[in-house]
C-alpha cells in the first residue's frame, strides 16, 4: 500500500538541564533545537485548499510554533522535579510556594506548565521528567498529535516527532 509523508521542521533556542545527569548535562546550558514533525496519510486528500497534499506545510508550521516556538523559544526547559532550579527561580515571588504548587499542579493535570518565571521575567516551560530530547519528543508529539489530526479535518496522522539537540544527537518518538 502506498502512502506520503510531510515533514516540517522548526527550530528554537532554548535552556534546560539534565538534573540527574552525571557530568556536563547537570549544568544549566542551551541548544539551538531542531524539532521536526512527520505527518502521514495513505492517500492524498481529494477537495478543498489542501488537494493533492497530505496536510499544508503552513498549517503544520502554524500548529509547530503555538506549541513549540510560543512557549519555549528563548525559554528555560525543567523538570516539574529540578526543585534546585525551581527553588531560585521561585525566590522572585511573593508568595513562592503557591508559585511552585501552582506549576505541580498544572503539570499534574495537562501534562506540562507554561509561564514567565518570576526571578527573571523569563520563559519557563515545565515537564513531568528530565528535558532530554526523548522525553521533549514524546511530550512535543503529545501536544501535536491532536491538532494534526483537527487541522486536517482527521485526514493526517502525526506519524513522529524527531528532536535533534546538536547537529549530531536526537531523538526521535514514533508511537
Ligand atoms: N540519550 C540522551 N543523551 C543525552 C542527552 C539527551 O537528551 N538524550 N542530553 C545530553 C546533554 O543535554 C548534552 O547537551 C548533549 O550531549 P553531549 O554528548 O554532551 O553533546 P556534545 O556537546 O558532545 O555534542 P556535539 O554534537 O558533539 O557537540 C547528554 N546526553
Amino acid at each position: 500500500m502506498s502512502s506520503f509523508t510531510v515533514t516540517r521542521r522548526v527550530e528554537i533556542d532554548a535552556a534546560h538541564r539534565i538534573p540527574d545527569h552525571g557530568s556536563r548535562c547537570r549544568h544549566l546550558h542551551g541548544h539551538r533545537y531542531v524539532v521536526e514533525a512527520a505527518c502521514g496519510n495513505p492517500s492524498l486528500q481529494e477537495a478543498g485548499e489542501e488537494r493533492g497534499m497530505v496536510l499544508d506545510f503552513g498549517f503544520l508550521k502554524e500548529e509547530m510554533l503555538a506549541v513549540i516556538d510560543a512557549p519555549c523559544d528563548h525559554g528555560l526547559l525543567l523538570s516539574v522535579d529540578d526543585h534546585v532550579m525551581l527553588a531560585l527561580l521561585a525566590g522572585g515571588s511573593d508568595r513562592p510556594e503557591a508559585w511552585l504548587e501552582g506549576l505541580r499542579e498544572r503539570v499534574a493535570g495537562q501534562g506540562y506548565a507554561e509561564g514567565r518565571d518570576p526571578a527573571l521575567g523569563g520563559k519557563l516551560y515545565l515537564v513531568p521528567g528530565p528535558p532530554t530530547a526523548e522525553v521533549l519528543a514524546r511530550h512535543w508529539y503529545e501536544r501535536l498529535a491532536p491538532r494534526v489530526h483537527a487541522r486536517s479535518r482527521g485526514n493526517a496522522a502525526l506519524l513522529a516527532v524527531t528532536v535533534w539537540e546538536t547537529p549530531n544527537c536526537w531523538a526521535r518518538y514514533q508511537p
